[in-house]
């Protein structure tokens, strides 16, 4: 694990003795948007239109913030117009590589060995963390975004008259609600797990624990009468909130120190995660061996050993039962409807 610094790949850690032992996750860099017609969007430039074939995804299918972008990729049907490379699983000393091994696959567009090559094609002197995921722009040669939150945002609606798809993971109508669910599940459970981990004092590990486990509690809660975080339609807060789920019994629990409860020991949360793994094409999104082979083996400090263990035994397979919270709805909207007849 390194960083650049003015164009020059250094080999450090993450520098938590500045903060009394807490992780802080610096900001992203590049912030332009791919629009529908190349306008400018929220941030950063113009001149990103969405079109077939021009940008290319790097990701690490082990990174949950890479796997948002996927999840997109797949769910807005963009596969045949953005193409995607995935870096090696193991991140040592340089940073992520590209390798054609272990289901990674070599860099398709420069031949780079590390993706901080990449950063220094679109900024010489770029200095900060290099990370995944990365959107490229093929024609401009450069790197149009590396912030997931809004790759994703992009995906949503930027390449709908291309696509044809329509759905709409982010409606006008719920903003305000899934703008609310994404800061407090960023903080305290998506980079909660992080600052757990990643924690060099007892307490900032034992200050990053109690949100955590006090939103995963109110997620629980949440998830009683209704199918999805929003209620009974699928948004983009709920794919932000997979992406965690999903590694958080293989890796967090132990590796992490996310320890309190097992997402296994909720039923609402656990029901949650089968039904969002089932949905289709998102099975095909996760590979645990990436997963666990790269936080077990990448982090050096976290688990000298690189021993990587062998369980938990987790079937995301089994029914779950979340449809009949749909049809719970409709009943009762029924019932709503005769009484008033
Ligand atoms: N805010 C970024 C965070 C991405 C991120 O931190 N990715 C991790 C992998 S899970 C990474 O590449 N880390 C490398 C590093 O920090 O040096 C996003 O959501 O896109």
């Amino acid at each position: 694990m390194g960083m650049l610094e003015n164009g020059v790949w250094h080999d450090v850690w993450y520098d938590t003795g500045a903060n009394k032992g807490h992780f802080k996750r610096d900001a992203s860099a590049f912030r332009n948007w791919v629009t529908a017609d190349g306008a400018p969007g929220p941030s950063g430039q113009g001149g990103f239109k969405a079109e077939s074939g021009r940008y290319h995804l790097y990701v690490s299918l082990a990174c949950p913030w890479a796997h948002r972008t996927l999840i997109f990729r797949k769910l807005k049907k963009l596969e045949p117009h953005v193409t995607v490379s995935v870096v090696h699983p193991l991140m040592l000393e340089n940073g992520w590589e590209f390798k054609e091994a272990d289901g990674a696959t070599a860099d398709p567009l420069f031949g780079a060995d590390a993706l901080w090559q990449i950063y220094v094609k679109a900024k010489p002197d770029y200095s900060g963390r290099v990370t995944v995921p990365v959107l490229w722009d093929k024609r401009e040669n450069t790197i149009v975004s590396n912030e997931s939150a809004e790759i994703i945002r992009m995906f949503n609606s930027a390449f709908d008259e291309l696509t044809g798809s329509r759905d709409d993971y982010y409606p006008a109508d719920l903003h305000g609600e899934i703008d609310a669910l994404n800061a407090r599940i960023y903080d305290t459970v998506n980079n909660g797990v992080y600052k757990a981990g990643f924690a060099t004092t007892q307490s900032a590990y034992e200050s990053a624990i109690s949100p955590l486990f006090d939103s995963l509690d109110w997620l629980e809660q949440r998830l009683t009468a209704h199918r999805f975080l929003a209620g009974d339609r699928l948004t983009e807060a709920d794919w932000r909130l997979f992406t965690t789920l999903v590694r958080f019994d293989a890796v967090y629990v132990g590796h992490f120190k996310c320890n309190i409860r097992r997402i296994a020991d909720y039923p609402n949360l656990s029901a949650y995660l089968r039904d969002l793994y089932q949905w289709s094409g998102v099975a095909d999104t996760v590979n645990m061996e990436h997963i666990k082979h790269h936080y077990y083996r990448s982090h050096k400090t976290i688990n000298p050993s690189g021993i990587v263990p062998v369980g938990p035994m987790l079937d995301f397979d089994r029914p779950h039962g979340r449809d009949r919270l749909h049809e719970a709805v409709e009943v009762t909207r029924n019932r709503r409807a005769e009484a008033i007849r």
